[in-house]
C-alpha cells in the first residue's frame, strides 16, 4: 500500500535546474535512506516532499528548527501544537501539565538526555541539539518521519541507537543519511540521487557499500 507519491517535482535556483524532474512512489513500510554526494540534491528533494505531504509527516530539517530560547521540553512538545487549543498551548508555555513533562521526559530518556529537560535549548551541545529535534519528531507520534541528516552530529554508538529507535518509531521514513553503513544497516530501500535525479533505487538486502560509493 502506497504511503504516498509524487511526479514531476522539480526545484531551481537562479534560473538552474538542481532537482528533476523526479517521480517517487513511497509504499507504508519502507524505510528510505536518500543518498548521494553533496549537492546532489537530498535536502531540496525532503523540502519538497515536506511540501507535499504537510501535516501527515515529522519532519528533522538539517538545521533541526528549535527554538533557542526555549527549553528542551518546549521544543519536544511543539511536535503536537497543531493537536491541542490555543489556551492548552499558552498555559504550557508558563506551567506545562505533569502528563505532558512525564511523556517528553521519558522519551528524552530514551534518548540519554532526561536530566536536560529544562536546559534552554541554546544551552546544547550540537549532538544534543539534534536528539531534541528527534525527540521533537517521535513526540509528534505520525506514521511518516522525513529527516535530513538526523544523525550526523552523534558519535558512532549513538547514532546507531537512534537510527534504531527511529526505524521502530515511524512506519515509514525518508531520511537523507551520508552514512552508508547505517544506511544499509536501518533502511530497506536506497535511493540514490545524483544531480537531481535518482541514479539508484533497490532494496538494501541487494547492496553492499561498495555500490553505493559510486555515487560519490
Ligand atoms: N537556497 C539555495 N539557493 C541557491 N542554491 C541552492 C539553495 N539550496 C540548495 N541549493 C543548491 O541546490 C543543489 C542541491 O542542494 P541540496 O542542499 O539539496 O543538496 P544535498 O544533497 O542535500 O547536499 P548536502 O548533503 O551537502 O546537504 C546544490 O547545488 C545547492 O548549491
Amino acid at each position: 500500500m502506497s504511503a504516498f507519491e509524487v511526479s514531476g517535482l522539480t526545484a531551481s535556483f537562479g534560473g538552474e535546474r538542481v532537482l528533476g524532474p523526479l517521480s517517487l512512489s513511497v509504499d507504508k513500510g519502507d524505510k528510505v535512506a536518500l543518498v548521494g554526494r553533496s549537492g546532489a540534491g537530498k535536502s531540496t528533494l525532503i523540502r519538497l516532499l515536506y511540501q507535499q505531504v504537510g501535516q501527515q509527516a515529522s519532519l528533522v530539517p538539517q538545521d533541526l528548527g528549535l527554538v533557542n530560547a526555549l527549553p528542551v521540553f518546549h521544543n519536544v512538545f511543539m511536535g503536537q501544537l497543531d493537536r491541542h487549543s490555543t489556551w492548552y498551548n499558552g498555559w504550557t508555555l508558563i506551567r506545562p501539565f505533569a502528563a505532558d513533562q512525564s511523556v517528553v521526559s521519558q522519551l528524552l530518556g530514551e534518548l540519554g538526555m532526561a536530566e536536560k529537560l529544562w536546559t534552554p535549548t541554546a544551552a546544547l551541545s550540537g549532538g544534543q541539539r539534534q536528539r531534541v529535534a528527534i525527540a521533537r519528531a517521535i513526540y509528534r507520534q505520525s506514521d511518516l518521519l522525513l529527516a535530513d541528516e538526523p544523525v550526523s552530529a552523534l558519535d558512532g554508538p549513538r547514532a546507531h541507537q537512534v537510527m534504531a529507535l527511529l526505524r521502530d518509531r515511524f512506519a515509514t521514513s525518508v531520511v537523507a543519511m551520508h552514512d552508508v553503513e547505517l544506511a544499509l544497516a536501518y533502511c530497506t530501500r536506497i535511493i540514490g540521487i545524483q544531480n537531481g535525479m535518482v541514479a539508484l533505487d533497490e532494496p538494501s538486502e541487494r547492496l553492499v557499500a561498495s555500490d553505493i560509493m559510486s555515487l560519490y
